[in-house]
């Protein structure tokens, strides 16, 4: 037997730090959506009681450290699964880039495995098993829209944003999501106007959603990585109607509603960024091409 899924990446609209907790998570809310770049995963029915991961990519791991990895592992001893299973990660989505490519790999992991193993556990339960696996995996489980709070893992759907074109640009050097936590001040955050960027979804308001883009962390990642600025910079001076890094980045994203204008924000950038992509804002869940 053998499924498939498709994982997408998602963008922070807002993302805003409240507090630090006690259990050293920082207290969130964020708004996130999904984007037309997705990794793709296979899954296969194993007869022997093992969980392989297999991938191209030589920065995808195949063992624990894999989130998908964990997702098959928590499913199986939970629920005492005697199969296994072969998980075949096409990987899109460039790697710690703040687009949540590890967390949806996990996320489509357990709706994979739900249907490969036959589980029928509801989306809300798969979302609260995410949690355990990572903050981001609860939202990648929804695979839509939504104002996510506590450490990322309380889920408030929301409809889709208005359509449009988003380009995605990395620079070359990752960030760790740990040291960006770290390192934010947070007696000195300015905050996102998250209930104005929730009612500009709900009315489809574009230019609504582009005046409330924010996201707090980008300060802290800006300061360790210069080419967050300079990518910025490039897609304003090129035609982005907004442009914001998303998660603890470094990647930096720009929101057009026209294609032409899309793709001469991409060729300004193809001179001095290796990894830049045109691609449609999804926002609600998608089936699969
Ligand atoms: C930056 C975001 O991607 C925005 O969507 C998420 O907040 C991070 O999600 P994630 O990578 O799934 O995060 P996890 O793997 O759970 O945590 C990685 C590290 O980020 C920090 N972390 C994460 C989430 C959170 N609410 N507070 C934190 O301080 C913690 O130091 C943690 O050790
Ligand atoms: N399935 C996976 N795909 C890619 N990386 C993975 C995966 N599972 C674990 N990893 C590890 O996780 C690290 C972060 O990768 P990932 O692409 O998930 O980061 P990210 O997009 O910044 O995540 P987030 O936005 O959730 O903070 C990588 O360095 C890699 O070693």
């Amino acid at each position: 037997m053998y499924v498939l899924e498709k994982a997408p990446a998602k963008i922070n609209l807002t993302l805003d730090v409240l507090y630090k907790r006690p259990d050293q998570y920082h207290e969130i809310e964020m708004i996130m959506t999904t984007v037309d770049l997705a990794d793709r995963l296979e899954f296969f029915l194993l007869q022997e009681d093992k969980v392989e991961i297999v991938s191209e990519n030589r920065f995808v791991p195949n063992d624990e450290r894999n989130l998908a990895y964990r997702a098959a592992k928590l499913l199986k001893e939970r629920f005492q699964i005697e199969h296994g299973v072969k998980i075949k990660i096409d990987k899109q989505i460039p790697v710690a880039a703040g687009l949540a490519g590890g967390s949806s790999d996990a996320a489509a992991t357990f709706r994979g495995l739900n249907r490969l193993w036959e589980l029928n556990l509801s989306t809300e339960e798969l979302a609260n098993l995410g949690a355990e696996v990572g903050s981001d995996v609860s939202f990648c489980v929804y695979n839509s829209t939504a104002l996510a709070k506590g450490r990322g893992e309380t889920i408030v759907e929301l409809p889709a944003p208005p359509k449009c074109w988003v380009v995605l640009a990395k620079p070359v050097q990752g960030v760790s999501t740990q040291s960006v936590y770290q390192s934010l001040v947070l007696d000195d955050i300015d905050h996102p106007d998250t209930k104005g960027m929730v009612n500009a979804i709900k009315q489809s308001d574009y230019l609504g959603v582009c005046n409330r883009l924010k996201n707090v962390l980008e300060t802290v990642t800006l300061s360790m990585n210069p080419e967050v600025a300079q990518i910025k910079e490039q897609m304003i001076r090129s035609g982005a109607d907004a442009v914001l890094m998303s998660g603890s980045g470094p990647t930096v994203f720009g929101l057009v509603q026209q294609e032409s204008r899309a793709d001469r924000i991409y060729n300004s950038l193809r001179g001095f960024c290796e990894e830049v992509y045109v691609v449609r804002l999804l926002g609600s869940h998608q089936k699969l091409d």
